[in-house]
């Protein structure tokens, strides 16, 4: 029942707990450069792209949350319709629990039955793999929901402070999911959860071959911290120092520079703290293909579809707004538009090595 519950403590702590990261995504040295003759009207603005071999309205993925119980089924259902009704995409949250306890699938199935045509990415993390999943599991967990794409998280800085966690990296893992990848009819997204991708991660997963890569970065919600507060609550030694690591990790922005500078033609999705229309333009403008937002969608979920509907019709107005002012007639465009890094995040990249002059012909050529 462990298992089901922690599933139940994730959601109920991320919906009510303060659980947003305390540092920053570094968006905001991010400046999309306004342009007063934009050379374009409002209603010219095309926020298209295609994901997964489909069409989606406007370049954004609810990257995975949740599953493993009938009252999260019933958050996959919400936001599925909605995503389904507006041409978004969809992951879900770790099937783990549904290849363990089989009797939970339907709160993962209900997501293709409420959202037959949209993108839908399945889910399973890299410790299973460690552990001893392999191409059934993986199976299983794609046909659960007739997916697009299948997700694997990495998320050790979370396995490590969870009470009941599962801190397994080991090379070997990366080894055995190529293995399994090529078994696969459906394409595996390397996700992090929260703490980023970095250059010399990327690297590695762009050496085994995995090209498409969610960055997770620091700035959204924080799992060291969600574990923080079931170690509270559990009275369990780890809390300190989980509290002492909530703000661990790689800024969003600086991980979406750090990908896309070491796979120029990676398909990379911008997620972590990612909560306008605007981040999404910002997200875009460094050089990220679709952009992720997870919280803020649960958050509206709960409260019923239509004002998840508002939610996501005020971010799409949001980035349409943000392509006008900048002189972006479409999504690819954003990446070629003319923007200043600066503050924390430009130290960032001069500490790491990383040349504007450089990162400039990569993002544009992205
Ligand atoms: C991926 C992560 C952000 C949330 C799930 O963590 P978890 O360790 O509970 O997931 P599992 O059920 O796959 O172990
Ligand atoms: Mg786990």
């Amino acid at each position: 029942m462990s298992l089901i519950n922690r599933k139940l403590e994730h959601v109920e702590i991320c919906l009510y707990e303060d659980v947003q990261g305390k540092v920053s995504t570094l968006l905001e040295d991010v400046v999309l450069i306004h342009q007063a003759l934009p050379g374009l009207s409002l209603r010219d603005v095309n926020t298209k792209t295609r994901f997964l071999g489909k069409d989606l309205s406007f370049p954004l993925m609810v990257t995975g949350m949740t599953g493993g119980h009938d009252e999260l089924g019933k958050v996959n259902a919400t936001i599925a319709q909605v995503v389904e009704e507006m041409g978004l995409a969809m992951g879900v949250g770790s099937q783990r629990v549904a290849i363990e306890r089989p009797e939970t699938a339907e709160s993962f199935r209900i997501t293709r039955k409420m959202a037959p045509t949209a993108p839908l990415v399945a889910n399973l993390g890299l410790p299973q793999v460690t552990k001893g999943y392999g191409t059934k599991q993986f199976l299983d967990a794609i046909q659960m929901i007739e997916a697009d794409a299948i997700a694997v998280h990495l998320n050790p800085a979370q396995e490590l402070f969870q009470p009941e966690g599962e801190p397994e990296y080991p090379l070997s893992a990366l080894d055995k999911l190529k293995d399994i990848s090529n078994d696969l009819n459906v394409p595996v997204i390397i996700k992090e959860s929260g703490t980023g991708i970095s250059m010399e991660t990327a690297r590695l997963l762009d050496q085994y071959g995995f090209q498409l890569i969610d960055v997770s970065g620091q700035g959204g919600t924080s799992w060291i911290a969600v574990e923080m507060v079931r170690n509270r609550r559990k009275g369990n030694w780890k809390m300190r120092s989980s509290e002492l690591f909530a703000g661990w990790g790689i800024p969003t922005a600086a991980s979406i520079v750090e990908s896309r500078y070491v796979i120029p033609k990676g398909y990379l999705i911008a997620s972590g703290g990612i909560r306008t229309g605007l981040d999404i333009a910002k997200a875009l403008s460094l050089g990220a293909n679709l952009a992720g937002m997870a919280n803020p969608v649960l958050q509206h979920a709960v409260k019923g579809k239509e004002q998840l509907k508002s939610f996501f019709e005020e971010v799409s107005f949001q980035l349409k707004a943000a392509m006008l002012l900048s002189g972006s007639k479409n999504v690819d465009s954003l990446r070629k538009a003319p923007i200043v890094i600066w503050g924390r995040l430009r130290e960032w990249m001069e500490s790491r090595g990383l040349t504007l002059s450089i990162y400039e012909s990569i993002r544009k050529g992205a």
